[in-house]
């Protein structure tokens, strides 16, 4: 076993600058856990060859890598522009328009029809990420007339957020829905939902794959304050969250956004739900080989928020420095857990509050096995599990030794990818004895001696011969 020396999970945009052969070893050996395909960029065939490749080299060198398919959802985006870049001048007068035209002379098209029903004189609508911002002057048919509020220059496809409008489309479009067949065909089982407002945006998309006979692992991205008002009920019912700061940091106030991410971190922790920090970290280093004091602070800040994975987006997907963004990640990572393990800060208030929830077996299990770590000189946790419930509920105190999740199922291997320190193990066969089956490997691997202490959990099979909740805890002393 070839244990990584960090515990906080990486995950990367895949895209040109990162898509060969070569760039995509290099990140796997440079840290990266999880490849994330948006589907609001590319084609198809081009997304297929990139996960049949990922799976070659991972396979090749060994390692578990996920693949989350990253739906578009309701994106609303700019047209195409003739004459790249367009630039808007504060004080100048534009029109979007959603007619089909070619975007010219201050002419915008925007790809949403009904965006002359949801503004109305007075409507903010920020382009670019917000770094453009225009504000709805009248409405006339089908086209809008605008002033540059503050200006910059426009390319083709950027993306449109209209914070505070009413929108006409369902946050799941039957676009999403045909990704979701594609992604099953090819195998996937990580779906991340954009723009989702509730938990029956959720519920869709899991029934429409149940309906195929498909169970699928659905990250819910945080990116409309309808989500972060809906925030509980939508933890609930996801199999992990990433706070998408991207569009949230234009959809809400940009200086709430850093508490919302520390509240939604801490109530993710709590719930056992696996949580991903995403977008700018490193922005700088799309193109700069250092990033600044602020981007290397802010990824050691989410990680001591709580996070289990930070993502990069444009510095790996069209950055100049894909490899090198991942290595300076990892060597935040490493240095930020470094002090986590002389902390005990947040075991502590992560016991209060689950004793203050309705704590089960389960939760006992693992607040048990974390004050375990805590006396003992205990090597590594190992938690075989059918669906990784044992090890998320473990890895929410954020140890600071590796939980070995030995699965015979590749998709629960996968998931568990983007968990803080868990580390997926695949066996080929059914196993019969854990203890003798994780022992073999840990001592073929080299990675434990006579003397040392491991911790194994374990549940009864039930009399149908189902896996039964986790309820047992064996220390062992390697002998
Ligand atoms: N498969 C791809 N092909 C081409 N460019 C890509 C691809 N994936 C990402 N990119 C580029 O990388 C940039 C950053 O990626 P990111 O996933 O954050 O995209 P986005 O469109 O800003 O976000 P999102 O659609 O998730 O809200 C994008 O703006 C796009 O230019
Ligand atoms: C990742 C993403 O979609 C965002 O930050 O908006
Ligand atoms: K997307
Ligand atoms: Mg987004």
């Amino acid at each position: 076993m070839d244990l990584p020396d960090h515990k906080t999970k990486i995950v990367c945009t895949i895209g040109p600058a990162s898509s060969s052969e070569d760039v995509l070893r290099e990140l796997i050996l440079q840290g990266m856990n999880v490849a994330r395909l948006n589907f609001s960029h590319g084609d198809l065939d081009d997304h297929r060859t990139i996960i049949k490749r990922i799976r070659t080299i991972a396979g090749e060198l060994n390692r578990v890598v996920a693949i989350m398919a990253d739906l578009p959802g309701p994106k609303i985006r700019v047209g195409i522009i003739q004459d790249e870049p367009m630039i808007l001048e504060k004080g100048a007068h534009v029109t979007l328009t959603s007619r089909d035209v070619l975007g010219k002379d201050l002419l915008i098209p925007v790809q949403y029809k009904q965006i002359t029903d949801s503004v109305v004189p007075g409507s903010p609508i920020y382009l670019n990420d917000g770094f453009i911002q225009l504000d709805c002057v009248s409405v006339e048919g089908e086209d809008i007339h605008c002033e540059v509020v503050v200006g910059g220059p426009l390319f083709s496809k950027k993306g449109i957020n209209l914070p505070g409008s009413q929108m006409f489309i369902n946050p799941i479009t039957g676009r999403d829905l045909e990704i979701v067949d594609f992604g099953l065909e090819e195998g996937l089982s990580i779906f991340c939902l954009s723009f989702i407002e509730s938990k029956e945006d959720i519920i869709q998309v899991r029934n429409y794959a149940e309906s195929q006979g498909k169970e699928i692992f659905i990250v819910s991205k945080i990116e409309r304050e309808e989500a972060v008002k809906n925030i509980d009920a939508i933890i609930k019912e996801s199999d992990a969250i990433m706070i998408a700061r991207g569009d949230l940091g234009v959809e809400i106030p940009i200086q709430d956004v850093p508490i919302v991410q520390k509240n939604i971190i801490h109530k993710a922790n709590l719930m056992s739900t696996p949580i991903i920090t995403a977008t700018q970290m490193l922005e700088s280093m799309t193109g700069n080989i250092r990033p600044t004091r602020a981007e290397a602070t802010d990824v050691a800040n989410a990680i001591i928020d709580g996070t289990d994975a930070v993502m990069l987006s444009a510095e790996t997907a069209v950055g100049t420095y894909p490899v090198e963004t991942v290595k300076m990640m990892s060597k935040i990572a490493r240095s930020t857990e470094k002090w986590r393990d002389h902390t005990t800060i947040g075991l502590e208030m992560m016991k209060k509050a689950i004793h203050k929830m309705h704590p089960g077996v389960e939760d006992m299990i693992s607040i048990q096995v974390n004050d375990a770590l805590r006396s003992l000189p205990i090597r590594y946790v190992i938690t075989p599990t059918v669906s990784g419930k044992t090890p998320r509920h473990i890895s929410r105190f954020r140890p600071d030794i590796w939980i070995l999740a030995f699965s015979r199922y590749p998709l629960t291997c996968e998931q568990l990818a983007m968990q803080y320190a868990v580390y997926p193990v695949l066996t080929r066969q059914k196993v019969f004895d854990w203890e003798e089956t994780a022992m073999d490997a840990l001592k073929k691997s080299d990675n434990i001696g006579e003397g040392d202490m491991v911790i194994l959990t374990q549940g009864q099979i039930s009399g149908h011969g189902k896996p039964g909740g986790t309820n047992l805890l064996k220390f062992i002393v390697v002998k």
